[in-house]
Parts: structure tokens; sequence; C-alpha cells
């Protein structure tokens, strides 16, 4: 069974299990030598397997383990970019993520646009981007070049108009995927506080991050998980310890 936690839930994952199919083949040539030597073509690797999870409103969460591990695949799964092979996932509230960073970011298209683009996709109504547009350019310190083309753009300065338009968004729930390692120390910092802010507004948090020092600074629990298992859900410093005694 999940883990309960006190509060209503704002993410349920039950029994999740994921694999992707992986070719050993490019070519037709290739294709023909394997299967005059009858080598397999394809081979399934188990990304996540039997996840069984409950967040509880307003909790923030970090997702910790080493490269490879399953986290990113966890988070695209509760954003719903990827889908199940077993289990259900289920979420409460809209769902913001800070997952590909950029991912719904057209290089051609300039900031302004690739704002009202995305928080489009984010779900608000053009009144309500035209109400947070400043906000958003400010926060994310683009300045003057809100009308250059993103393509344009430092990798920063991508990650920070991303990030800008993510949390000025009407969310419940916040999937941040190690964006907050691209921007530069001042940056980082702000990007905390506002996550603060937004935990202290109730909203669920959700950070994989290779930041321990940060993660243990954001979220009170931590989930560990290794070789697409879950070993450890817990207090944060005790995952963490638990990720440093553990293998990759
Ligand atoms: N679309 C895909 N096709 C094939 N394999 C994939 C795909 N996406 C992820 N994987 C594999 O699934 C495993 C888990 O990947 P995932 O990105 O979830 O790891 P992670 O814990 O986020 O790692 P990192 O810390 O390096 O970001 C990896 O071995 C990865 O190669």
């Amino acid at each position: 069974m999940p883990k309960t936690s006190e509060t209503r839930p704002s993410i349920i994952i039950e029994s999740v299990a994921k694999h992707f199919t992986l070719r050993h083949t490019q070519s037709f040539k290739e294709l023909f030598i394997s299967w005059v030597r009858r080598k397999p073509l394809t081979t399934s690797f188990q990304a996540l397997d039997g996840i069984d999870l409950r967040v509880g409103e307003g909790e923030s969460v970090a997702l910790l383990g080493y490269n490879g591990s399953g986290k990113s695949t966890l988070l695209k799964l509760i954003s719903g970019v990827l889908r199940p092979d077993r289990g259900r996932v289920l979420t409460r509230g809209r769902v913001a993520g800070l997952i590909e960073v950029g991912a719904g970011f057209h290089p051609d298209l300039s900031g302004r646009d690739n704002v009202y683009l995305n928080a489009a996709i984010l779900g608000m109504s053009r009144a309500e981007i035209d109400a947070r547009f400043d906000e958003i350019v400010e926060f994310s310190e683009i300045g003057e070049f809100i009308d250059t083309e993103v393509k344009h753009y430092s990798s920063g300065m991508f990650v920070r108009l991303a990030f800008s338009v993510a949390i000025h968004t009407e969310l419940d729930i916040l999937l941040v995927d190690e964006v907050l390692a691209v921007g530069d120390a001042p940056f980082r910092e702000k990007c905390k506080a506002k996550i603060r802010e937004l935990v202290e507004q109730g909203k669920t948090m959700f950070v994989v991050s290779h930041d321990v020092r940060m993660v243990t600074e954001l979220c009170t629990r931590g989930i560990v998980i290794r070789r697409g298992r879950m070993i450890f859900d817990g207090p944060v410093d005790e995952a963490v310890v638990t990720l440093k005694e553990s293998t990759r």
C-alpha cells in the first residue's frame, strides 16, 4: 500500500511500472546481420518498478537518486508526459512542470511570444497572462531581451524565463527537475525563496536535484530511488544519508 500522508492527497502513485524499449540496430544492414545471427533487435529496460507513493497537499518532496535511477521518468509520469505500463498516477489540481526546461519554447519566437505561448499551454487565459506579464519578465531578469528570439538567449536566460512563466501560472503542483542547477547563484536564491513562498501557500512541490544542500533547505520529505525502485521514503535528512550509503 502507498505510504499515506497526513494531509489531503495531491499526488497518488499506485504500483507504477515503466519500461523502455532499447533498439540495438540503426541501419537495414545491422538489422539483417542481427536477424541472421539471431541476436535480439531490441531489449526491454525497466526504468521504474512497483512505485507506490502518496504526496499530501502542501508537501515539498525531494526525489533523490543517482544518474539513471528513474527520477525524471517518475516526474514525467506525474506530469502526464509519459503513461505508466502498469499501475496508476492520480493528481489533484493543476500541474506545472519544469521538466524539460524550455521544451515548450519555440526558438524562432521572441521571449514575449514564448511567454504567451507557454503560459497558454499551462492553462492561462490571455487576460491572465496580460495581468502577470510584467511580473514574469521582472522575475526572469530578461529585461530588454524580451523581444529577442529565444534562440539567441544563453542557457541561463532560457531557464530563467521558463522558470518564471511556470511559477507565475495558477498551479497546485510544481514539478521541478534539476533546473535550479542551471541559473546563477543570485537567481537560484530567488527561485528558492519563490518555491518556499509557494509551499507556504499550500502548493505541492516535487523537486529532483543532485544538489543535496538545496533540497534539504527546500524539502521536508525525501524519496530515494535506486534502479527504478524506491528504497527510502521519509525525512529528507535521512534520505540524503540513505543516498550516500547506497550505490548506483
Ligand atoms: N525514452 C527513453 N528511451 C529509452 N530509455 C530511456 C528513455 N527515457 C529514459 N530512459 C532510461 O531510463 C533510465 C532512467 O532515466 P531517468 O532520466 O528517469 O533517470 P534520472 O534518475 O532522472 O537520471 P539523471 O540523474 O541522470 O537525470 C535511464 O537508464 C535512461 O537511459
